[in-house]
């Protein structure tokens, strides 16, 4: 695994994935809107790897690395972490995975964040799920949350409010000006929540051939009928005789 600081070297020398073509999914949503919850769902069913900005700045605060006090104290107050903090390891998270499609989730939070990214991945999202949802019903969920997250506390809760409100919506409004985003009633149990996001989903259902097991299957299926075709075509050579 490269550090944030080589992966930087590799943005420069190598250029972003490599020309690969990916398919990017920008999950947004108010604090506590059911982002990691859903986001869960669609990469069981539809084979997408989840990228939550705000769990790879965790990561690295828990790394040691030099950035993340800085990191750590910026979430404790609910403000949004430098862009090319957070797209440095957006990157290197979607170089590592092998994947080709990403539900990038809490990103971009600003548009800074926006901007940023792309410029520097020149990757346009195929579309923004966004997850609206009620405040209290947000407050509620984060309050009764319990992954001891410093904050996940009334205060800063408050201000994640504030900045997603100020900062965050403005990105979104951007992004239903050009059309991109698919709006989701949030507010609604699970299971409800998810059968929207399937409507939208839809045409990434995985095929069973598309999936690990299907390949191996596949192989299997067209290494048996190889070597049958071969054991009568031997037959029929002997039988001639
Ligand atoms: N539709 C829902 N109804 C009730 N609780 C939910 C719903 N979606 C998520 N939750 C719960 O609310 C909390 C916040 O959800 P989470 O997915 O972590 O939100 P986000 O990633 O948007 O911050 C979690 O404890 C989760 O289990
Ligand atoms: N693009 C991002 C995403 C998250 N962060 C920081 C600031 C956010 O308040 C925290 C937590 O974000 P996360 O998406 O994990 O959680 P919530 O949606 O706020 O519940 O991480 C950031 O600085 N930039």
């Amino acid at each position: 695994m490269g550090t944030a600081a080589e992966v930087a070297d590799k943005e420069t020398n190598g250029g972003l994935l490599d020309g690969k073509k990916v398919t990017v999914v920008f999950v947004l949503g108010g604090p506590g809107s059911g982002k990691g919850t859903q986001c869960a769902n669609i990469v069981k069913r539809y084979g997408f790897t989840h990228l939550s900005a705000g769990d790879l700045l965790r990561a690295e605060i828990k790394s040691g690395s030099e950035n993340g006090k800085m990191i750590q104290e910026m979430i404790k107050d609910g403000k949004i972490v430098p862009s090319e903090v957070t797209i440095k390891l957006l990157h290197r998270a979607m170089l590592e995975s092998g994947n080709d499609k990403f539900l990038i989730d809490g990103f971009p939070r600003n548009e800074e964040n926006r901007a940023a990214f792309e410029a520097v991945t020149n990757i346009e999202p195929e579309f923004v799920l966004f997850f609206d949802c009620p405040e209290e019903e947000m407050e509620r969920r984060i309050l009764g949350r319990n992954q001891g997250r410093e904050d996940d506390n009334i205060e800063t809760i408050r201000k994640r409010f504030k900045v997603f409100l100020d900062s965050s919506l403005p990105v979104i409004k951007y992004y239903e000006s050009i059309g991109k985003v698919r709006k989701i009633d949030a507010g609604k149990p699970v299971d409800e929540v998810f059968e929207s996001v399937k409507t939208i989903f839809a045409k990434y259902e995985t095929k069973w051939y598309d999936t690990p097991r299907g390949r191996t299957m596949m192989l299997c299926i067209g290494g048996f009928m190889l070597v049958s075709a071969a054991v009568a075509l031997a037959l029929r050579k002997r039988n001639s005789r």
